[in-house]
């Protein structure tokens, strides 16, 4: 049971709902999109089996991990996350909304890109969307989305900064379509992994 890695990191969930949370992020290499505005590089990768990655991930002393990439529900399966899940690890995934998610995940955060009304298809509920914007695009109607706890602008930022034209744009956005609230990349805010 190996998995393709890009990069395993500790910090804090920078955005979303559990924003500021210490987690292990593990970064799996490959996707099926290909955003203009990704801020992330997850072509390369190491194969790496579980208990590798659970041997890497052991010296941290966090039990939350999130899933992410390029697009985890590429390779991520119900196997590979019973076994984090026997070791007490909880886990989260960022998600696109393409494609389905294991049942074993305990957090979903979907980000959607394209046919926003085919999400709940294979995804019926999530934890939070989170829907990057930037200035000039359309206010997504969210209805179509999955049910969630939350739902989440997320301004387009550069790759390692800010941008105040797009946080102005969702915070116009928000003000006239009140049910979105605001989640910023902190983690470029205060120079964190
Ligand atoms: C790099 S993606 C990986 C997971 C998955 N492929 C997805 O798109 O949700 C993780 C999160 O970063 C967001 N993201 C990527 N580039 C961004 C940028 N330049 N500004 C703001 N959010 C960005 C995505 O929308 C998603 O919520
Ligand atoms: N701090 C921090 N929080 C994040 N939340 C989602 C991220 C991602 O790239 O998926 C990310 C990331 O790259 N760094
Ligand atoms: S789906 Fe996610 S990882 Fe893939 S290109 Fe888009 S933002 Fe980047
Ligand atoms: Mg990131």
């Amino acid at each position: 049971m190996k998995l393709i890695v890009n990069e395993i990191f500790y910090s804090l969930q920078g955005e979303g709902g559990r924003t500021g949370e210490a987690s292990v992020f593990i970064r799996l290499t490959k996707c099926n999109l290909a955003c203009s505005f990704c801020d992330t590089d997850f072509a390369d990768g190491d194969e790496m089996s579980v208990d590798e990655i659970l041997e890497a991930i052991s010296v941290y002393p966090c039990k939350w991990i999130i899933w992410t990439g390029g697009e985890p529900t590429i390779q991520l399966r119900d196997a590979h996350l019973a076994v984090f899940r026997e070791h007490g690890y909880r886990q989260a995934i960022e998600t696109n909304g393409t494609r389905r998610v294991p049942s074993l995940i305990d957090y979903i955060t979907c980000s959607p890109k394209q046919d926003y009304e085919t999400i709940k298809n294979r995804i019926p509920f999530v934890h939070e969307i989170r829907m990057p914007i930037q200035a000039g695009d359309p206010v997504p109607d969210i209805s179509v989305f999955p049910k969630a706890d939350n739902y989440f602008l997320s301004p387009v930022f550069d790759a390692d900064k800010i941008n105040l034209e797009n946080v102005a744009y969702c915070v116009e956005l928000i003000k006239l379509h009140p049910q979105w609230r605001l989640s910023l990349q902190t983690h470029k805010l205060i120079h964190i992994e």
